[in-house]
């Protein structure tokens, strides 16, 4: 797993290395790991024109001695500073050294082939002030590459949170550890792509505020089925989605379900016709869940309606003490009854999309682990929140970020699909918060395989689960697999 980490933390990791360490040593690491990944990006450095953007704290530091490294092999430096007087002063005397001047705003930036944002790092607080908010607009406007120095400026480092404008990263060079700000919220959008220099914080670093899943960290909790297996032992899941007018939600969830964890599917509902049709696999009834028969999970709520009959139906399974994920017009339901969750002793994950989530009370707001986190401790649940970057956290505090994906996901009926595979995981007996993690994982990188033929809707993701799933295990989609024992 890759840990995320607040500006705090960071900064708690640093403290020993600055006071055991030869002054400097820490930004001279930082700053040459910047330019080393500016100049790959530049290509070839002679000759090219790159601006610094530099603030009066250490991040403009590590912009002035990253400029101070590209002037000298020979590309044109010029740094903006915000406030002269206050601009690091080893950092100005080394890019002057190396030939780098000062200059001014726009027109330089409109040149630039490189504008290298340093104006502030984990020391930001609030939105910008005017003068770094016009600079990252012209930044916006501007044809040259964008990187930001640790973090994008105007982004807060530890929640992804912005305030009013920031600066617009193609790459983001960070230092030490990865900012839980670059990966989730609006931050995510500003920081482009991540690049991680190591500047030895390692056995420094506490346990991280959240966690990224690795495909290996997916495919551990996607155990193949053994020799021993039955249709059963696998885990059953009952699907309870979809209507008679609108079975959709109940196919794709259903179907979903089938090709995460195909032991048993069971569906208990009013879309059973449209199901039956779809996926003769599936075991199906028309009547309630208790009809059913035997189950190890529920996956209740996509397009089951909300009339008096789909909250007795929500009811009665959220009254079992089975692993239970509540989505769409579950958790519209939900919301007006939240009780029934605390309640609840075995596993329930809710996975709203930001309207559903206002519905229990507030809005996700800028800081989405913190949003996503509170809920779960009020209901003592699993809350995953969707979004381009979706959001597992549990009641005690764990909370992982999902880092697969695609915005091709935004499309009607995605959602019942991750319900369906969350069912599946949960009803293998994996922790709620594991299982939620591994489905939003699971998810994206079939939505990014089924997004490499175009735009892709709902029902690709179902036929593209058992690749997905061979990719994150880390056999070649493409490929024959592994045949070997
Ligand atoms: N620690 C280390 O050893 C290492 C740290 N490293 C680097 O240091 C960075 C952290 O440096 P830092 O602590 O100096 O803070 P930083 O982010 O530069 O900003 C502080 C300045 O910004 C200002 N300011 C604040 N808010 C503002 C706003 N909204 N709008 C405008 N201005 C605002 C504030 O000024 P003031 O409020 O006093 O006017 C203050 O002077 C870190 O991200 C990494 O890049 C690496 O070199 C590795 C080694
Ligand atoms: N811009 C985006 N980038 C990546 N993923 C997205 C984006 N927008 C939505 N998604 C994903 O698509 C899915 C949409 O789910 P949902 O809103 O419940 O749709 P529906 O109710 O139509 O099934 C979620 O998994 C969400 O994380
Ligand atoms: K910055």
């Amino acid at each position: 797993m890759i840990g995320l980490y607040t500006a705090e933390e960071v900064r708690a990791a640093e403290e020993p290395l600055l006071a055991t360490g030869p002054e400097g040593a820490l930004m001279q690491q930082a700053a040459t790991g910047l330019a080393t990944v500016c100049a790959r990006l530049l290509d070839d450095v002679y000759g090219r024109r790159v601006v610094l953007l530099v603030g009066t704290g250490n991040n403009g530091g590590d912009a002035l001695h990253a400029g101070a490294f590209l002037a000298r092999r020979g590309a044109r430096v010029t740094a903006v500073l915000l406030d002269p007087e206050r601009a690091h002063p080893a950092g100005l005397a080394a890019l002057r050294r190396a030939g780098g001047r000062v200059g001014t705003g726009a027109d330089a930036i409109a040149r630039a082939d490189l504008v290298l944002d340093g104006m502030l790092g984990i020391g930001g607080r609030g939105g910008l002030r005017p003068e770094a908010a016009e600079l990252a607009r012209a930044a916006a406007d501007g044809a040259g590459i964008t990187i930001a120095v640790d973090v994008p400026s105007g982004v807060d480092a530890s929640t992804g949170a912005v305030d009013g404008p920031a600066f617009p990263a193609m790459h983001t060079v960070t230092f030490g550890a990865v900012k839980l700000g670059l990966v989730v919220g609006e931050g995510r959008g500003y920081a482009g792509e991540v690049h991680l220099v190591d500047i030895g914080l390692g056995a420094h670093l506490p346990t991280p505020s959240a966690w990224r899943f690795t495909d290996a960290d997916a495919a551990a909790r996607l155990a193949l089925p053994a020799p021993d297996d039955d249709k059963y032992s696998q885990g059953v899941v009952g699907i309870v989605a979809g209507s008679a007018t609108y079975p959709g939600a109940g196919v794709l969830c259903t179907g979903a379900a089938l090709r995460t964890r195909p032991g048993l599917v069971r569906y208990a509902g009013t879309a059973a016709g449209g199901v039956r049709a779809a996926w003769p696999e599936a075991i199906v009834t028309e009547g309630r869940p208790g009809d059913a028969g035997r189950v190890q999970s529920w996956v209740v709520g996509p397009g089951m309606g909300t009339d008096d009959d789909a909250r007795s139906v929500l009811a009665e399974v959220l009254a079992t003490d089975l692993p239970v994920i509540v989505d769409a017009d579950g958790l519209t339901m939900l919301a007006e009854q939240q009780d029934l969750v605390r309640a609840r002793r075995a596993a329930t994950v809710l996975t709203p999309h930001d309207r559903e989530f206002a519905r229990f009370g507030t809005e996700p707001g800028g800081d989405r682990v913190a949003a996503a986190r509170d809920l779960a401790a009020d209901l003592g649940c699993v809350v995953l929140l969707k979004g381009d970057a979706t959001v597992v956290a549990d009641a005690d505090g764990t909370a992982f970020v999902n880092g697969t994906g695609t915005p091709w996901l935004a499309t009607a009926g995605t959602g019942d699909v991750l319900s369906g595979i969350t069912g599946a995981l949960l009803a293998t007996g994996l922790p709620g918060v594991e299982a939620a993690a591994a489905a939003a994982h699971l998810h994206g990188r079939a939505g990014q395989l089924a997004a490499e033929r175009g735009p892709l809707i709902a029902g690709d993701l179902v036929r593209r689960l058992p690749d997905a799933i061979q990719r994150v295990r880390g056999v070649p989609h493409s490929g024959l697999g592994h045949w070997e024992a």
